[in-house]
């Protein structure tokens, strides 16, 4: 299955020379995993997370191998493509595909590259970009609504379900709001119907500000509008040099900080994308150690600790009985697992418990 980032953007603003850097980075970082089929524009990538070197070395662990998360470069659109221009259906079609959206906007300017409006104007771009989805969900809804509404008329309980949150969704998008807006107002199971019309403008939206190569430490004024933008959105956005991340992503691991540090920055930006877009698809980690590996896993927010552990194995949650669990916190203060025992800081947890970012987990099961 996997959770999967959709890059999104106008052409040539620097979305598949971030995805190269992306999924180059993911090759080097995890050398050592098998390399499932993937597609020509799809990547697995893996997800730094700084709390995994500290438990590897308390446990000892020969190896670490981070979760991953599936990024995707989708092709680039175009003012009208919900109407069929360019690639328009094909790019809405494998927009529909991902979980979240990063939005590459061009806040870099370089005349010897196009810019398909001739300007730029990042905050702009995001509007024309944002309007073919807004367009594209109103079409999808207006067509569907009235046979649902005809299904909700004979008292068909799924369809009344679904009737006003359609209703509302449209109401927003014909005022050109995303269907996002409706999420904080919504309770749980609004929110799931909502997910389940598979709408692109509900989809999390991360903001990336392509900058030019002498501003990635700073930004500049398009990525601070940018920022300004994702702010009133309740969005979230980064500045990254599309530029130096295909640089880095070149370099030998002892080079990259001393490249890093030339640029006066302290770490890859692409290490922040990824957490971020980690952060967008509403995951969590959880880990297991032991002297072979720490390893690091990936479970939607508010998951029980029989679907963790399904995560590991199907067994595991099939024959389900305990997890012993202890806090990260706990676990990297204390020193270990032995000591978390002693100190009783080592849960069992049943099958209603659900699971917290950083808890290090071990199953009992019987199958
Ligand atoms: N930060 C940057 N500074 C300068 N040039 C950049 C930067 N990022 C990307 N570019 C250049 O912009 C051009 C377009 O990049 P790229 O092919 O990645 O765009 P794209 O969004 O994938 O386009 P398309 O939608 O057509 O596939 C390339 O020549 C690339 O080197
Ligand atoms: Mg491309």
């Amino acid at each position: 299955m996997g959770f999967r980032c959709g890059i999104v953007g106008l052409p040539n603003v620097g979305k598949s020379t971030l995805f190269n850097a992306l999924t180059k980075t993911a090759a080097a970082q995890a050398a050592n995993y098998p390399f499932c089929t993937i597609e020509p524009n799809t990547g697995d990538v893996g997800v730094p997370d700084k709390r995994m070197s500290a438990i590897a070395k308390i446990g000892k662990s020969a190896q670490i191998i981070p979760t991953r998360i599936t990024f995707v470069d989708i092709a680039g659109l175009v003012r009208g493509a919900s109407k069929g221009e360019g690639l328009g259906n094909q790019f809405l079609a494998n927009i529909r595909e991902v979980d979240a959206i990063v939005h590459v906007l061009r806040c870099f300017e370089d005349d010897d590259i196009t810019h398909v409006e001739g300007r730029i104007n990042p905050v702009a771009d995001a509007e024309t970009v944002e309007t073919e989805l807004m367009l594209s969900d109103l079409e999808s809804l207006e067509r569907r609504i009235v046979g649902v509404r005809k299904k909700a008329q004979g008292k068909d309980k799924e369809a009344m379900a679904q009737v006003p949150i359609m209703e509302a969704v449209l109401a927003r998008l014909q005022n050109g709001e995303p269907a996002r807006v409706l999420l904080a107002s919504f309770d749980a199971e609004e929110r799931r119907e909502l997910r389940n019309l598979n709408l692109l403008t509900s989809k999390p939206v991360l903001y990336v500000c392509n900058v030019a190569e002498a501003d990635a430490a700073t930004g500049n004024e398009y990525s601070r509008a940018v920022d300004e933008m994702a702010k009133k959105q309740g969005a979230r956005a980064v500045v990254i040099s599309a530029a130096i991340e295909a640089e880095i992503a070149q370099l030998g691991e002892d080079e990259v900080s001393e490249y890093l540090e030339a640029m006066g920055l302290t770490e890859p930006g692409l290490d922040r994308l990824i957490s971020e877009g980690y952060a967008l698809l509403d995951l969590i980690t959880y880990f297991t150690v032991g002297p072979k590996e720490t390893r690091a896993w990936t479970v939607k927010r508010g998951a029980k600790a029989p679907a963790a552990a399904g995560v590991i194995h199907t067994d595991f949650e099939k024959g389900f009985i305990r997890a012993q669990t202890i806090g990260y916190d706990d676990f990297v203060t204390l020193g270990g697992e032995v000591a978390a025992k002693e100190a009783g800081k080592a849960r069992d947890e049943g099958k209603e418990y659900v699971v917290q970012d950083g808890d290090i987990m071990m199953f009992k099961f019987n199958v």
